[in-house]
């Protein structure tokens, strides 16, 4: 079995004891992937935002944390944590010291510092698991060979990674593995996409051929609703890989999108778990699940804004919407949907990516497509319904566009899943927190 447990699960000593009595009550929790702790006591900031501060010289946290308070948030963590958890130094904190202060430059600094808090966090973890009974080696990306692509910052795994992680398999200790970090085959550190050690925990599933992959973190797991926005909310016992992929890149935050794909492909159920209630079964994500009800989970996107164009005939244009999602591209822009018409389309995205890029943006889209109309409209929430039931019915929709006509709440947008298992509906930011609670109410609560 691999485990991976998230920031919030190794934020504190408290939190590392509860990891290590639920590694030490299964001898089949055989790879354990950590993240960077969580929050710091002094900001609430993740160790990994910290880290990213230092590299950037303060530019990365919004409320003006200095890069030296970050330094000193960083370095208070890693010390309380080897004090607390009683591990021998060993030079730790002078590595540590020597690691903050690095002469790399530009994206190669950024990735190396960020990579620092799984770093440090894998080597106390299993150092305390020593000290504990357990029997744990450190399994080192840069030793081992998580190869990874040179996008220093948001790098891909190579395939070599995978040779290398299976040498893991058969391990007769417990192996302790730091997640979202690898090294390039030019011997740079290299990191995933934010998130990244739900990736990594997937990759060594796949490579050592897990019966299970356990993904712990800090609720019960992942639930109909956000649950800080609809209270009455509640765990999904089973979820399809297909399903969950849509939620999580839909806003569910629990778990990385991208982590699931290898053991979709190799048919690896993932658990998603609660270190603070381990007697509770959480999620468990298959391949294949009784559809029992229409609208299994409802996430939402906040902030978004679309791009409207128009111009006739476009929708029957060969190249059309290349050359549109192209300039998106140019700009590093990411594109959710683009529900297209004879003579119309919209993009959608965030309002956030558009900061800084909406004149060259309009620029270039007027010089190389020449639409009749084009118009921004800001502050749009996504609402996206999911479920494999939908499938056989699809008069769920009707139900949710009653349900916000009913309430007023005018619908700015309407798009459905190719797959026919989800819908998307556009509302007035505004509005999102209610829209949600009642489609949470008409669609799921319902039961
Ligand atoms: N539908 C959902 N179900 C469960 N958690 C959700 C959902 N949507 C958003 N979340 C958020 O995801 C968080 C867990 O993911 P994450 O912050 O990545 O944890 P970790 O740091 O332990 O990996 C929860 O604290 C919760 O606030
Ligand atoms: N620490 C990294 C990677 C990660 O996966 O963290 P977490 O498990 O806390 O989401 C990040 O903050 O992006």
């Amino acid at each position: 079995m691999v485990c991976k447990f998230g920031g919030s699960s190794v934020e504190n000593a408290g939190q590392i004891e509860k990891v290590k009595n639920i590694v030490g009550d299964s001898k089949n929790r055989k790879y354990v992937v950590v993240s960077a702790p969580g929050r710091d006591e002094a900001y609430h900031q993740k160790i990994t935002d910290h880290l990213v501060n230092l590299a950037t010289n303060g530019k990365h946290l919004a409320k003006k944390v200095t890069a030296k308070e970050s330094k000193k948030a960083i370095f208070d963590k890693f010390s309380g944590l080897i004090e607390v958890l009683k591990i021998p130094d060993e030079g730790l904190l002078k590595s540590l010291e020597a690691d903050l202060n690095t002469s790399l430059e530009g994206e190669k600094k950024i990735a190396f510092l960020a990579s620092r808090g799984e770093h440090y966090n894998a080597k106390i973890i299993a150092a305390y698991f020593n000290l504990c009974g357990i029997d744990a080696t450190l399994w080192l990306p840069e030793e081992g060979g998580f190869l990874l692509s040179s996008d220093f910052l948001n790098a891909k795994v190579l395939p070599e990674a995978h040779v290398n992680l299976a040498k893991l398999k058969g391990c007769e200790s417990v192996c302790v593995i730091p997640g979202f970090y690898g090294v390039t085959k030019e011997g740079d550190i290299a990191v995933l996409s934010r998130g990244g050690s739900d990736l990594t925990g997937g990759e060594v599933a796949y490579s050592v051929e897990a019966v299970l992959y356990e993904n712990w973190s800090d609720v019960n797991g992942v639930y109909e609703a956000d649950p800080r926005i609809v209270k009455e909310s509640d765990v999904i016992p089973r979820l399809t890989f297909k399903e969950i992929r849509l939620l999580s890149s839909k806003g569910f935050n629990v778990f990385h999108f991208d982590a699931m794909n290898n053991c979709r492909k190799s048919n690896i159920p993932i658990n998603i778990r609660n270190t603070n209630r381990p007697s509770f079964a959480g999620t468990m994500i298959l391949n294949e699940r009784v559809p029992d009800e229409d609208v299994v989970g409802i996430a939402r996107l906040d902030h978004m804004a679309y791009i409207y164009l128009e111009k006739e005939g476009l929708g029957e244009t060969i190249g059309f919407t290349e050359g549109l999602l192209s300039i998106f591209n140019k700009y590093g822009i990411k594109t959710y949907h683009y529900p297209t018409d004879k003579d119309d389309i919209a993009v959608l995205l965030k309002k956030e990516d558009l900061a800084g890029n909406i004149n060259n943006l309009r620029a270039d889209i007027e010089s190389q497509l020449t639409p009749d109309a084009l118009e921004v409209v800001y502050d749009v929430a996504i609402i996206s319904m999911v479920g494999i039931g939908m499938k056989y019915n699809s008069s769920v929709i009707a139900d949710a566009v009653w349900t916000l006509k009913e309430n007023h709440i005018d619908i700015e947008m309407l798009d459905h899943g190719p797959a026919k298992i989800s819908f998307h509906i556009g509302v007035a930011q505004q509005h999102a927190d209610r829209a949600l609670e009642l489609l949470y109410k008409k669609l799921i609560l319902k039961k």
